[in-house]
């Protein structure tokens, strides 16, 4: 028997793409350009599925998904939406929406959740919330876009999530976003720098000690886990946690207990656990200082948050954010001119997002006008103090650079430096190639399938390459 889709898409060329990838699946399709045909046809037909776009010109199809949703409680619906910001997937999840695919999408991939929706029905929905106000993550960039699904799909559960990214990326923000939007928002959300901490105090800082627990624990103190009790704990650099705390994590982890340094009471704690690293923590794994079984614990469900470079048309906005915030922050209120942004949008940006922004914040400090121009962005760049490698004059001394300010213990030491040296030369070939991985490979001159793996290895996502 054949299944039917009902789909609401105002944009003839979208509508007419779909309705053949859904036919050649086998479904019937009934194409709505508008929320007033789309109840109608609710009225008259049952469908197994629907696909709606946002923007139609009597409505938002997310706004008025509510009252779908409630007439029609097992009808799945995806979300099809050019609006690509997080607060759009947020909203869209939130009123019940099965799916949510950002404008351009892939076809495969939607007739594909149309397919899965048919069968499911409504079981995989996720829970309706409310709407999340004050979205702070800035940015439409198509590579943002895998960043949003994802959050959405973390908000109403408690699986672990790792954040991975460079540095400056804003993985924190996400895990506050995460905590903020999601149904532990009326609980704490408590960070910890596990870089930041003296590895003799890490344990103490995480579970708490008793007094007299070591030389100078001269009272009781509570650990962050125990702070973060019914709400978020956000583990920062986890990749630089020494080893003894990591059996200790993973047996707060396993066992949703902890146990204060040098006491004896099991002490019940209910924390969600979001981890982030900028490194690779592959080569961490095979050189035995980070242990597998906490690794996979801590990486349920991997969010990566691509660089700054790779998120086309996201500098100016996020610029024009810093420069709003700068002036709240009682910064003197500047605009940005044109060409200023145009020349923000060509820089590298290694220190991501929060380089552009501690760059925009001086740029409004120095400005001489109520504009930044592109002479003052100049100038600020040129003040940068010099990027970690740009100034060197060949592989060899950029390497002894960056061993010189890399800190790793031995054993690991062939591996990270193999795993930095070919992450950038990976990175330039996609780019070039457009991510064509087999282009890539030539260009490297090295076979598809080590190729292949290597990636995956350094988690580098080939699509991100991929022009549109
Ligand atoms: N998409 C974004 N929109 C707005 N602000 C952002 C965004 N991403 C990052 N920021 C800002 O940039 C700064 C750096 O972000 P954050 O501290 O979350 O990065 P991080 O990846 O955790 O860095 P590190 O690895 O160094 O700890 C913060 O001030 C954050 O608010």
């Amino acid at each position: 028997m054949s299944r039917r889709v009902l789909l609401v898409e105002d944009d003839t060329a979208i509508a007419t793409v779909l309705t053949a990838g859904l036919e050649e699946e086998g479904f019937t399709v009934d194409v709505q350009d508008s929320v007033a045909g789309r109840d109608r046809a609710l009225a008259e037909a049952s469908y197994d599925v629907m696909l709606t776009d946002v923007m139609l010109t009597d409505g938002d199809g997310i706004e008025t998904l509510g009252k779908v949703r409630s007439a029609f409680p097992d009808l799945p619906v995806i979300i099809l939406s050019a609006q690509n910001t997080l607060d759009t997937a947020v909203r869209a999840i939130d009123r019940g929406a099965f799916e949510y695919f950002p404008k351009p999408f892939d076809l495969d991939d939607v007739v594909h959740a149309a397919r899965q929706a048919a069968e499911a029905g409504t079981q995989e929905m996720a829970h309706p919330g409310e709407n999340g106000d004050g979205l702070p993550l800035i940015g439409r960039s198509r590579a943002m876009q895998d960043v949003y699904r994802l959050i959405t799909r973390v908000l109403h559960n408690d699986l672990s999530v790792l954040v991975l990214g460079e540095s400056g990326t804003g993985k924190e923000l996400v895990a506050e976003a995460i905590h903020e939007l999601g149904s532990r928002k009326t609980g704490p959300f408590v960070a910890v720098n596990t870089a930041a901490i003296p590895r003799e105090l890490i344990e103490s800082e995480l579970f708490g000690h008793e007094k007299g627990a070591f030389t100078g624990a001269t009272a009781r103190n509570i650990g962050k886990f125990e702070e973060a009790d019914g709400g978020t704990l956000f583990l920062d650099e986890i990749g630089d946690m020494p080893a003894e705390a990591q059996t200790r994590l993973l047996r707060a982890l396993q066992s949703g207990r902890i146990r204060r340094v040098g006491g004896s009471e099991e002490i019940a704690v209910d924390v969600r656990i979001i981890a982030a690293t900028n490194r690779d923590l592959a080569p961490l794994i095979d050189a035995g200082s980070f242990r597998e079984d906490l690794y996979y614990r801590l990486n349920v469900v991997p969010i990566k948050l691509p660089p700054l470079r790779d998120r086309a048309g996201d500098v100016e906005p996020l610029a024009r954010h810093f420069l709003a915030r700068a002036a709240q922050e009682g910064l003197p209120r500047r605009n940005l001119s044109t060409d200023a942004a145009k020349l923000l949008d060509q820089q590298s940006w290694r220190g991501n997002v929060r380089e552009l922004q501690n760059l925009v914040y001086r740029a409004a400090l120095l400005a001489r006008d109520d504009t930044i121009d592109a002479a003052t962005i100049a100038d600020v760049l040129d003040d940068r103090p010099q990027a970690t490698t740009g100034d060197n004059h060949s592989i060899g001394e950029a390497v002894s650079n960056w061993l010189l300010r890399s800190r790793f213990s031995d054993g690991q030491l062939y591996h990270l430096s193999m795993a930095e040296l070919e992450r950038p030369v990976f990175e330039h070939a996609l780019k070039r190639t457009g991510g064509n991985q087999l282009k890539a490979a030539q260009m490297l001159g090295i076979n598809r399938n080590t190729l292949r793996k290597r990636l995956g290895d350094l988690g580098i996502d080939p699509e991100a390459f991929s022009p549109g």
